[in-house]
């Protein structure tokens, strides 16, 4: 819309010097061409905006509160994340998945982390399991995997209760911890769990494309960096602002139709097939944890999405797709909403605490 307004501006302004009563053929030829290219930038700017209604798909996706619905079938989400430097990371995600609806939150880190995740808050269901190179570097190499072994033992015996995981946010980069996520990837493809692929997992999984390659319930969030780091390596070849559509659509395909959200001023998605973008107004505020918001966020909806794709009246949409829209979407709106009462001092919390307010808007409770 906004493109279509900008050239209708831009179509008055460049014929606002002819003299409309001309009768010059000369004028009236160029008048003809400015109005043909312009109309034409409309079309192809209609045609390949594929704004997706987020409102609309927030309300099919999101289940009502039906008192004969027992713990659990809400969703049950983990993160894993959360490491010596990053403890908010995986605070943001977890407790933002309990925010939007979520039954239960669990979150793996390191040792270190979960006593100060835990007291963030007692919501939060915290596994002290994963393990730096620090800690076991004076160990021999059979026993450093007899402790990995135990690290995959103690998330492995949960992974058939989760509907979704989140990996990355707050992971840091230790080589012997991503080895263990890379394994724990592995075990929930095998478990068919799906999984939302953020902040560090990224990286990983950047330099390690076989851990996603087509598996359907993969979903990257990547922000730009992360994006950038991304194309390089698959496309091998640099970021196309010009053509930002097809060139995240041929990612995708490339990574054998795994789901990818390209963060930025307008969220981008594509499974490899379909393009979306959700452009809703959201926050001025660029402070750190928001991508976190995003990646529970897409988690629970996502799980919401593959539990509607049992109603054969459901949308035949990718629930993957329908998780990210409906993310990126609430997320946008808790962030505007977190603005206009905090300005400048916006905060991730505070954005957090307007994930209720903003969905209840959407879908009322009652
Ligand atoms: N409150 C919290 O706890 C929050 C924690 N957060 C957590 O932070 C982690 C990183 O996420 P981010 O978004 O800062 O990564 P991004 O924009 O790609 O990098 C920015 C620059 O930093 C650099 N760099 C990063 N890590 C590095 C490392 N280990 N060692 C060396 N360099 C490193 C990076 O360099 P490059 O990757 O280009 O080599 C780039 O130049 C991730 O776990 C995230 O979840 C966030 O979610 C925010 C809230
Ligand atoms: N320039 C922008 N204008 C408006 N919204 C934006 C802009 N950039 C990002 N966003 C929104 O903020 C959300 C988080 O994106 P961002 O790029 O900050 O992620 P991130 O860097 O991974 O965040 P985090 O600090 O949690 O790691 C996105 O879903 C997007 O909706
Ligand atoms: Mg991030």
């Amino acid at each position: 819309m906004l493109v279509k307004h900008g050239v209708v501006i831009g179509l008055g302004r460049l014929t606002s010097h002819l003299p409309s009563s001309s009768s010059s053929s000369v004028l009236r030829r160029q008048q003809f061409l400015v109005r043909a290219l312009c109309g034409s930038q409309i079309i192809r700017a209609m045609s390949s905006t594929s704004e997706a209604d987020a409102e609309s798909i927030l309300r099919t996706v999101t289940p009502s509160l039906d008192p004969k619905r027992h713990k659990g079938q809400a969703g049950k989400i983990a993160v894993i994340g959360g490491c010596r430097e990053y403890t908010g990371a995986p605070y943001f995600a977890a407790i933002s998945a309990l925010k939007i609806g979520a039954d239960l939150s669990h979150v793996f880190c390191t040792k270190d982390a979960a006593p100060v995740i835990k007291s963030y808050s007692p919501e939060l269901i915290v596994h002290p399991v994963l393990e730096e190179s620090y800690n076991i570097s004076q160990l021999s190499e059979e026993d450093q995997r007899t402790v990995q072994d135990k690290v995959l033992g103690e998330v492995n015996k949960w992974m058939e209760r989760f509907d979704c995981l989140v990996i990355g946010p707050g992971l840091g980069r230790d080589p012997f911890l991503l080895e263990c996520v890379s394994k724990i990837m592995l075990l929930a493809k095998k478990s068919n769990v799906p999984f939302v692929v953020d902040g560090d997992g990224l990286f990983l999984v950047t330099n390690s494309i076989d851990l996603v390659n087509s598996y359907p319930l993969a979903v990257l969030t990547p922000n730009v960096n992360e994006y950038k780091r991304l194309v390089q390596k698959v496309l091998n070849c640099e970021v196309d602002e010009q053509n930002a559509e097809d060139q995240l659509r041929s990612l995708a395909k490339q990574i054998g139709g795994v789901t990818i959200l390209r963060k930025g001023k307008s969220d981008l998605i594509s499974n490899g097939e379909i393009v979306k973008s959700v452009s809703i107004y959201g926050s001025p505020r660029r402070c750190g944890g928001q991508g976190d918001i995003l990646s529970g966020s897409v988690a629970v909806f996502l799980s919401w999405a593959q539990q509607l794709k049992q109603d054969p009246e459901s949308p035949s949409e990718n629930p993957a797709i329908l998780g990210c829209i409906a993310a990126s979407g609430l997320l946008r709106k808790a962030a505007s909403l977190a603005f206009t009462k905090h300005k400048r001092s916006t905060l991730t919390s505070d954005i957090i605490e307007c994930l209720g307010e903003s969905l209840e808007d959407i879908c009322p409770a009652s």
